[in-house]
């Protein structure tokens, strides 16, 4: 993927927000590709400027390359391209021409897709995620929520209680979902990635008087160490609301219940 790119290469240019990368970026994107031929690279001018975000700069350039994208540009004026055609959100229009001369450029306007009868946009993604309706978010997008970030160091509380749960950080400019506890799956970052079932429990911690908002995950089948590894937590399912249990007897024993309940979903064999 070339960034901010200037060229002679012929493009076309698809606007959008590019945050919470959702099916109404894919439709923009498909409809791109109709009049992509082979000699046409797709560009994508990102006109996003979100806080908090719900897609990173790394995950968004790794989905749209994914999807078929060779350029991307962030910044909010952009010099001139060797612009063929321009793919735009129908109410992005009079914005980006604002910031953009597409004068003698042929224009197609798509028009943003309907989901259950709403407008798909970031926002309606954000208050899902915010709600803790991570399914709800996942259907907009077509993919899970997810969050990047690097294993740090916790209070090492963790595998005394039974539970080592790996913590998230560097993850402060995402939308942070409602406080529970959800079934998702971990991505280890490296050449052939692993992947592993896990609890997530995002939150503030009450039972153990925890200040600030953390995402720690207990990964299901796995034991070793993962401190410094970049990983991708993807949530999949809501289990419960966080709970300020009256001490950590009671909080082990719920732990140990969402472990059987996880596992009962997976089909996963019970450990005792
Ligand atoms: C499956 C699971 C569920 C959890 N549920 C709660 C909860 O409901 N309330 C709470 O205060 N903490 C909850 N926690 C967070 C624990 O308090 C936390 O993992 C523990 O304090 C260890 O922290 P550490 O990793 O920083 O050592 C949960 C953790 C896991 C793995
Ligand atoms: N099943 C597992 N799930 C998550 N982390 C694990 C697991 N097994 C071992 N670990 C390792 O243990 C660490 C978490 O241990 P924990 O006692 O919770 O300490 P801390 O919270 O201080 O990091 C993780 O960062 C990881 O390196």
């Amino acid at each position: 993927m070339q960034i901010n790119q200037i060229d002679d290469q012929p493009v076309i240019l698809i606007i959008a927000r590019f945050d919470g990368i959702h099916r109404g970026h894919q439709q923009l994107i498909n409809k791109a590709k109709h009049y992509a031929l082979s000699q046409l690279e797709l560009a994508v001018w990102d006109l996003s400027s979100p806080e908090p975000i719900l897609t990173t700069v790394e995950d968004k350039l790794r989905i749209l390359a994914e999807q078929g994208v060779d350029r991307y540009y962030d910044h909010s004026e952009l010099k001139p391209l060797n612009c063929k055609r321009i793919v735009i959100e129908e109410d992005l229009q009079q914005e980006a021409a604002g910031l953009y001369d597409f004068h003698d450029i042929p224009v197609t306007i798509v028009q943003q897709p309907m989901f259950n009868h709403e407008m798909i946009q970031r926002a309606s993604i954000q208050t899902f995620v915010e709600k803790g309706q991570i399914e709800a978010a996942q259907a907009l997008m077509d993919r899970p929520f997810q969050t990047t970030g690097i294993v740090v160091k916790g209070d090492a509380l963790g595998r005394k209680l039974g539970f080592p749960t790996l913590n998230l950080g560097g993850i402060d400019e995402y939308v942070k979902p409602k406080p529970g506890v959800y079934l998702g799956v971990v991505e280890v970052h490296k050449e052939t990635p692993d992947y592993y079932y896990t609890l997530i429990s995002a939150g503030y911690r009450p039972t153990v008087n925890g200040e600030t908002f953390k995402v720690e995950a207990y990964l299901l089948n796995f034991s070793g160490d993962l401190y410094g590894e970049t990983v991708t937590v993807s949530y999949l399912r809501h289990m419960r609301d966080e709970e300020d249990f009256d001490g950590l007897d009671v909080l082990v024993e719920q732990m140990k219940q969402d472990e059987r309940d996880a596992r009962a979903i997976l089909g996963m064999p019970v450990i005792s």
